[in-house]
């Protein structure tokens, strides 16, 4: 089809049809139309049509350009969406790169979670976010750091049955007690081998020690219930600590972390051999690093995540 055809096409596709009375009215004109001399009626109606082009032809022409510029950004678009979908793949292949052999340290982790009934919807929400970034933390850390979840019996596991149904599929390393709270957990003979961490106290964990159990508490509660932790542990007769968060970097607002934080801290310990400095570096996210920003009075909220692949 020649591009004046396609053009009349057009124009016929865009102008609605002609009424009864216009047709009328156009076959009254052509009849009143005096043929030049010598013309055929054919060879006048060409040159219309041809004048018609003429016409046309301008608009016809943009027409197709914007066509053309609509498709070729499309085609752009999608290109773009192609290298998107690559660079993905490659972030998470990247993060998916699981160690295939993880070292031993001989250290445990338990998240004390008999705390349900202090939080509210929201909090309980971020905690189970936080476990399974934990858990995501755990199976990507170079060396072994298994979790204990205590007290996985009311609305935290409701949480999970219902958001997050396939942590039952998660056998690497964690475990969900539903039975035992922390203090059922505990070897009572030797209670010496664990420590509860905790922000309220002047003690400070130098370092991570084989044959010991720590336990992180798992709560979200914006430290409405200060002295939570501490005076729990002390009930318990348990050991406590803080990490030296002080001592390594400037920190803005209170020494408070997030539960999961405090674990990949401690993952990140072993990874960098012992340096609590670049342990801290890369865990926390700047906001909480920075000098100039207000004082939060509140523990870090982590970004939510669940890549648990
Ligand atoms: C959000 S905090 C809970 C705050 C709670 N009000 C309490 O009494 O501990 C979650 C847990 O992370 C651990 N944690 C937070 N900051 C810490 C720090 N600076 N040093 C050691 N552990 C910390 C503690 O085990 C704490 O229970």
């Amino acid at each position: 089809m020649s591009d004046q055809e396609v053009a009349t096409k057009a124009a016929k596709k865009r102008n609605p049809p002609p009424t009864a009375e216009e047709i009328e009215q156009l076959r009254q004109a052509k009849q009143s139309v005096v043929l030049p001399d010598g013309m055929s009626k054919n060879e006048w109606k060409r040159i219309q049509k041809q004048k018609k082009w003429e016409e046309t032809k301008e608009e016809y022409r943009q027409m197709k350009r914007v066509k053309k510029k609509a498709a070729r950004k499309r085609k752009h678009q999608h290109d773009d969406d192609d290298n998107d979908n690559e660079n993905k793949n490659y972030h998470t292949a990247k993060k998916t790169a699981l160690p295939t052999v993880q070292s031993p340290t001989d250290v445990k982790i338990i998240f004390d979670c008999e705390f349900d009934d202090l939080m509210n919807t929201k909090e309980i929400v971020s905690m189970s976010n936080q476990i399974t970034r934990s858990y995501s933390a755990m199976r990507h850390c170079t060396h072994s750091l298994p979790i204990t979840v205590s007290s996985f019996n009311k609305n935290l596991k409701s949480r999970f049955d219902k958001s997050v149904p396939q942590y039952t599929l998660w056998n690497k390393n964690i475990t969900f007690n539903t039975n035992d709270t922390l203090s059922d957990l505990l070897n009572k003979e030797d209670l010496s081998q664990y420590v509860y961490l905790t922000a309220d106290t002047d003690e400070v964990i130098e370092s991570l020690e084989p044959h010991k159990t720590y336990i992180i508490g798992g709560i979200v509660d914006k430290n409405r219930h200060k002295l939570l932790c501490v005076n729990k542990a002390k009930e318990l007769g348990l050991k406590v600590g803080k990490l030296p968060i002080d001592k390594y970097i400037e920190i803005n607002g209170r020494h408070v972390l997030a539960t999961s934080h405090v674990y990949e801290l401690c993952c990140k310990w072993f990874e960098n051999n012992g340096d609590w400095e670049t342990a801290f570096n890369q865990v926390l996210p700047p906001r909480k690093k920075s000098k100039n920003e207000p004082i939060n009075d509140s523990e870090e909220e982590p970004s939510t995540e669940s890549n648990t692949s």
